[in-house]
């Protein structure tokens, strides 16, 4: 029997066995409490997907596994290959405009006597699709950001600008976006305008291999660096011999992600990156020994996880700018969004808008945004979170603008804390202490959807009585 997968810790396989795969590649290790023998048990599991309908593979460790019971599911039905997909995306381009449906539940590019079919089955078509709207296909294909798997939150026009402005600048020329499709689509669409830029993307969404060749989209699991189709990994490394010092990774991980199992990929693109330059003479020496040049996004509190496994990585200041996310979004929150960008290039290398209000700080060598103040006790510009932090000259460090000094427990608490009891204000969600279960970037979109109708049943209960009250509590 499958067990829950909410509460379970990744951990490392042992070196000297090998995991089972599922159709999505190697399986990773993950240790869960046992309510039976009141004891943590381990079990294989899929890379990719948490939800079982999508792929039912479990193994308990030190045992054979269910293969009878194994089902998948793919997001374009029925699953073709990528040679086929291509050849379906050249008929649908002659069709004429009145006869080019896409299927939104199928995620599939309709041949004309396919419509009436999928209309049967009471799917959500949409109809006359221009052949401009092939080149946008994050636009083109629904966003599945109601899938904990995909979890398609899409870039806004400002952070695609920014990042392809700033990678241009850099002399970067190849950009290997790896779940990051709208930078991916961006890089191709202007192509022709004379940006001196190319990309190829590595995503496990297979609408892509519909509208791009196998040159430009390479179906793949950034989980267990699992490659779908036999030919891929010789396309990526024909991608990074021929960018050599000047591949650049872009990679925007949905947030659940195992920071484990991503540092363990990127570290695996990078020996790769190594291998190919090492081809070409005269890129081996800039290369050698060294982590691809990454530029990766995720929230600010994963900083200490990251920064542990990767120490030549640092957060930027940067506030990533969703279009399909509210709280991810600059507009929504007084904050700001928690995405950030993490990287190995230096800091002064990124020129952040001033427009927005970052400004330059002399001492930290890097753009600081607005609310960020560079406290000279610490001496460095300390705010992680949006909010400008101060000094407590007691516990020696800068602290959140909530937190006052408590002379019983000895460290900066919330106003209302009650003594001794540490990290009660953490998430409910992941458990990390410096945000909220509503910040939490894991937290279900369904969720999200009725933000507003919760925040007025709270209002309603603050005046009503504490029966509501203690509803509103449980947000
Ligand atoms: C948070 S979205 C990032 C999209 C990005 N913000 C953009 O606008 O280009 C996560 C991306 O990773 C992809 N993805 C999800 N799980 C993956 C996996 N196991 N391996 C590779 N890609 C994955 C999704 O399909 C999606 O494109
Ligand atoms: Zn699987
Ligand atoms: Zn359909
Ligand atoms: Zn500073
Ligand atoms: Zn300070
Ligand atoms: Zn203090
Ligand atoms: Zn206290």
């Amino acid at each position: 029997m499958a067990a829950n997968r909410a509460n379970v810790e990744l951990v490392p396989v042992p070196t000297e066995t090998e995991s089972p795969a599922c159709p999505h590649g190697p399986t990773l290790l993950f240790e869960r409490f046992d309510q039976a023998s009141k004891k943590p048990r381990q079990f294989y599991a899929c890379s990719a997907f948490r939800d079982q309908k999508a792929c039912s593979f479990f193994q308990w460790a030190n045992q054979n596994p269910e293969i009878s019971s194994l089902s998948t599911r793919s997001i374009v039905a029925p699953p073709y290959c990528h040679k086929h997909l291509r050849k379906r995306y050249f008929e649908f381009k002659k069709l004429s405009r009145e006869l080019r449906s896409v299927c939104c539940t199928c995620g599939l590019l309709l041949l004309q006597e396919e419509s009436s079919q999928h209309l049967s089955q009471k799917h959500s078509l949409r109809h006359q699709v221009g052949l401009k709207e092939l080149k946008h296909p994050t636009s083109l294909f629904q966003p599945l950001d109601d899938n904990k798997t995909y979890a398609q939150y899409l870039f806004a026009k400002s952070t695609v600008s920014f990042l392809i402005d700033t990678v241009e600048r850099l002399g970067y020329t190849h950009i290997l976006c790896v779940g990051a499709p709208r930078i991916h689509e961006e890089v191709q669409f202007c192509k022709k305008s004379g940006r001196n830029v190319t990309s190829l993307l590595l995503d496990l969404d297979e609408r892509y291999a519909q509208v791009y060749p196998p040159s430009l989209y390479i179906k793949y699991n950034m989980f267990n660096q699992h490659f779908f189709e036999t030919r891929s990994k010789s396309r990526l490394l024909k991608f990074l011999s021929e960018g050599g010092s000047r591949v650049v990774m872009v990679t925007d991980p949905p947030f659940g992600g195992m920071v484990e199992a991503l540092v363990a990929t990127f570290t695996k693109l990078s020996d790769m990156w190594v291998t190919s330059a090492a081809k070409q003479s005269s890129d081996l020496a800039n290369v050698k020994g060294k982590l691809l040049p990454l530029i990766w996004f995720f929230p600010y509190f994963m900083e200490n996880r990251i920064t542990s496994q990767l120490p030549e990585m640092s957060m930027l200041d940067y506030k990533v700018d969703y279009e399909n996310h509210v709280l991810f979004n600059n507009q929504h929150k007084k904050k700001g969004s928690p995405v950030r960008i993490f990287t190995n290039i230096a800091q002064t290398e990124f020129s952040l808008p001033q427009d927005q209000g970052y400004w330059f700080c002399k001492s930290c060598q890097r753009f600081s945004s607005k609310e960020n103040w560079h406290c000279s006790e610490c001496g460095a510009c300390t705010s992680k979170d949006g909010t400008r932090y101060v000094h407590c000259d007691m516990c020696m460090r800068c602290v959140k603008p909530s937190r006052v000094h408590c002379f019983t427990c000895q460290m900066c608490q919330l106003k209302d804390h009650t003594c001794g009891q540490m990290n009660s204000s953490g998430c409910h969600i992941c458990g990390e202490p410096d945000h909220k279960r509503r910040d939490c970037p894991r937290r279900p979109q369904t969720e999200m959807a009725t933000i507003g109708q919760k925040r007025d049943l709270k209002r309603k209960a603050n005046s009503a009585g504490t029966k509501h009250q203690k509803k509103a509590r449980r947000i």
